[in-house]
């Protein structure tokens, strides 16, 4: 029994550029071992999932588009099974509800998902009495930045999001922008009020308005990784809060963690800082 004791994972959007990361750092930990790989991406069907990650050797797992017959695989591991999710905004959530309905803890980066969304998959998480994270931004630099705009938030009340990110991006704004502005609004203030009244000229020109009046605005261009400022404004001075991300391999800690982390849960736990 070889692998008995590590933790099954199987890893969905496995070829994508998430996915590809995830199914090295999930090859290399010494706790795990990696009993599957979903990609929906024709090209890759029935590829080796390590030699697609760009490992030396095969990890002997190929690429399925097959993701119930992958999670009842999982399943019936001796361990308790996670499946890690970076696929896409509009499929994310079946994923999810499939793999708590098969008792496989999901482990989500995917964003996209809305409020009402995330809160049906608690209740669904809750009766099952299974774990699951979702989790927008896997990057410890990220939960900082959070938390320094969290105490900055006392003294400003005045407040903006930028997030840039890459033009293969599928949604906007970026569920950390989302989040952020969600961390924000939570502690009763409400930022930005008027004191004239402004006219868009070109829809949009404002950005989106997100919670408590924070406004985020998204920028999409190739040479981008991920990339966001909260910028807070007070008469007479201006205090800029920046995270840049120059390697995807900057979210594997987070990923590697909230992996073991799922199996102590029996709910949905929304977003890194819970867990570290
Ligand atoms: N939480 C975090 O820290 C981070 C979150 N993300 C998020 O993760 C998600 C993925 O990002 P990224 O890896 O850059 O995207 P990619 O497009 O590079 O990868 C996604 C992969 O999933 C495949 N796919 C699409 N739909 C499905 C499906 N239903 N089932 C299985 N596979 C599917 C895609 O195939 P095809 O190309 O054929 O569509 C592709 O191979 C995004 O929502 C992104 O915002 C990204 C970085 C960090
Ligand atoms: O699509 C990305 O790349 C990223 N998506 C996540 C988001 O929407 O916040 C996390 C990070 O910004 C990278």
């Amino acid at each position: 029994m070889a692998n008995q004791g590590l933790i099954p994972v199987v890893v969905n959007g496995a070829a994508g550029k998430m996915g590809r990361e995830v199914i090295k750092a999930v090859a290399e930990a010494p706790d795990m071992n990696l009993v599957g790989a979903i990609d929906t991406s024709p090209e890759h069907q029935n590829k080796d999932a390590g030699e697609l990650a760009g490992l030396s050797e095969p990890l002997e797992v190929p690429i399925t588009n097959q993701m119930e017959p992958m999670l009842a695989f999982a399943a019936q591991e001796r361990e308790p099974g996670v499946v890690v999710d970076f696929t896409h905004p509009d499929s994310v959530y079946d994923n999810i509800r499939s793999a708590i309905a098969y008792g496989v803890r999901p482990v989500v980066g995917t964003t996209g998902l809305s409020p009402e969304q995330i809160q049906d998959l608690a209740d669904f998480a809750d009766k099952a009495s299974t774990g699951c994270l979702i989790i927008p931004n896997f990057s410890i630099g990220m939960v900082l930045l959070q938390q320094a705009a969290i105490a900055a938030s006392q003294y400003f009340d005045h407040v903006e999001i930028i997030e840039l990110h890459h033009n293969q991006k599928a949604d906007a704004p970026s569920g950390t922008a989302i989040k952020t502005a969600q961390m924000l609004g939570e502690l009763g203030k409400t930022y930005n009020q008027a004191i004239v009244n402004e006219t868009e000229k070109i829809p949009g020109a404002r950005g989106s308005q997100a919670d408590e009046g924070i406004r985020i605005h998204s920028i999409r261009l190739p040479g981008l990784i991920a990339h966001q400022e909260v910028i807070f404004g007070s008469p007479g001075e201006i205090y800029t809060l920046r995270h840049d991300t120059s390697d995807r391999t900057c979210y594997m800690p987070g990923v590697l963690l909230a992996i073991r982390k799922v199996l102590q849960l029996k709910s949905l736990v929304y977003g890194l800082e819970k867990i570290i």
